[in-house]
């Protein structure tokens, strides 16, 4: 982190442009939900199953608090059947009264869907491997008996007054028209919503847009979406999945989940902001993003990466000249994110011999030294050949510029007396240098 330590902060007097968001949803985009969108914040259940995790009560309970802060619409936990805990747990979240809706997790069995409803949840996400991969080496069901499983406890669930949804494991290497029939059966019975999980992570936005297309003009339900990350798209996929009329999309903080986890929370607003500003600042605290995940990243030991969108250590820190020219200009030219979205703030990191005169001329300001234009070229090419050396810190580049502007200001040897002091203009040490 030391290399942006002090640096300057760049202006934010630049205008926003006042034409169409060219990244928002385009006016024919009529299946889009990309401003109408909702989050299922699984954490405490995806997250759950992350290598390192192990939630105390304790943990769970503040984790589960911090994320109805922000604003989450769901947050999902382990199934109840998991273990003791996972089940006392689960009640005990129920019953903090939190404005987000309580889920669990099971699996499409009636002796987890017994249990599930008795723990007090708003709702029960029910899932089932539909690929061949699963229907033979996990589960061992075939699609009639996958159907009739599903029936059974949909209705079960709904009987109790609780929201059902019932999702396809592994959706993207299943059978299409299997996976049309078992949807089109459970959105006949009332199931609130429909889910597709990618879950080993080998969809891409493309066949995202396909599915969920295909699937919203077969059922009348909301439709969630759930993508891993194994290959890089789980963003991606999930903001191509609103596009195509998705209305609510699993994430984790940090991406938290199996192997390296699912669309993490942050990275998709970061999306989603970029797309719909209005909408995203109307629901969600976005100033309590990096809270939640230091939060997070403490309790499963991690460091939030260096490239995280938003709250990556440099994520609005702008190093190369000619960025931090443009930057201090208008900070559009190189922003699509304005940091005080989420209580963060912009650096300009000049102690390097990529910077420019524009940059070395901010910090000279913020000094409160007066050099003139060319003085600041004189003195950034100081500073870029210093740079060239070895590696630069803020004071390194201090006291280039506090020596150099020293040199111009101060005398070099005390001036003479002289019987009228007055009629003489003292002579700087760099003047007389030059002469
Ligand atoms: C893709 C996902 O992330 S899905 C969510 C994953 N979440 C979890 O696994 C929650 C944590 N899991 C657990 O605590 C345990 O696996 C339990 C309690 C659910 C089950 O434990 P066990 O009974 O010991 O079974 P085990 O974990 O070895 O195997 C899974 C069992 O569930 C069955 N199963 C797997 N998926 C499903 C499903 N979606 N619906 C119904 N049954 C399923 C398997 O056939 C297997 O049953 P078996 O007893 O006939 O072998
Ligand atoms: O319930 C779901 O929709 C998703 C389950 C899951 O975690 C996955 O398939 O990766
Ligand atoms: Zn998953």
């Amino acid at each position: 982190m030391s290399e942006t330590n002090g640096q300057t902060n760049g202006s934010s007097n630049g205008a926003q442009p006042q034409q169409r968001n060219p990244y928002g949803p385009h006016p024919s985009d009529f299946l889009s939900n990309v401003s109408s969108f909702q989050l299922i914040e699984s954490t405490l259940r995806e997250g759950e199953q992350f290598a390192n995790a192990f939630f105390t009560t304790e943990k769970k309970i503040e984790i589960a608090k911090a994320l109805d802060d922000f604003g989450v619409d769901y947050i999902e936990l382990t199934s109840p059947v998991a273990s003791e805990q996972s089940r006392s747990d689960c009640e005990a979240i129920c019953k903090l009264g939190l404005k987000a809706k309580i889920l669990t997790h099971i699996r499409c069995h009636m002796d987890d869907a017994r249990v599930a409803v008795e723990t007090g949840v708003d709702g029960v996400d029910v899932v089932i491997g539909t690929s061949q991969f699963l229907r033979q080496f996990s589960h061992g069901k075939d699609m009639s008996y996958i159907t009739n499983q599903a029936i059974e406890v949909i209705e079960f669930v709904k009987s109790k007054g609780i929201e059902i949804r019932f999702s396809s494991e592994d959706s993207f290497r299943s059978d299409i028209v299997d996976l049309l029939n078992i949807y089109r059966t459970v959105d006949k019975i009332g199931v609130n919503r429909v889910g597709i999980a990618d879950t080993v992570g080998c969809a891409n936005p493309r066949q995202v847009y396909e599915l969920v297309k295909t699937l919203k003009s077969v059922v009348h339900c909301d439709i969630e979406c759930h993508f891993h990350d194994d290959t890089g798209c789980a963003i991606a996929n999930a903001y191509t999945a609103l596009e195509a009329g998705a209305k609510l999309i699993d994430v984790s903080v940090l991406g938290i989940g199996e192997r390296n986890g699912i669309t993490p929370l942050g990275g998709l607003m970061a999306r989603m902001i970029a797309a719909d500003r209005d909408y995203v600042l109307s629901k969600y605290k976005l100033h309590k993003l990096r809270d939640l995940e230091t939060l997070v990243a403490e309790a499963v030991q991690v460091n939030i990466p260096f490239n995280n969108p938003i709250t990556g250590f440099c994520a609005f820190t702008h190093k190369a000249g000619i960025h931090a020219k443009a930057i201090l200009a208008n900070p559009s030219t190189y922003e699509i994110l304005q940091p005080s979205d989420f209580g963060l703030t912009r650096y300009i990191h000049f102690a390097n011999r990529l910077t420019g005169w524009n940059a070395i001329k901010s910090r000279v300001d913020q000094l409160n030294l007066h050099l003139t234009d060319a003085q600041c070229k004189e003195v950034t090419a100081k500073i870029k050949k210093m740079g060239d050396i070895r590696p630069l810190n803020i004071d390194d580049v201090d006291s280039i510029i506090k020596d150099f502007h020293a040199d111009i200001t101060t005398p070099a040897f005390p001036p003479v007396a002289t019987n009228n002091d007055e009629d003489v203009e003292p002579a700087t040490k760099k003047q007389r240098l030059d002469q």
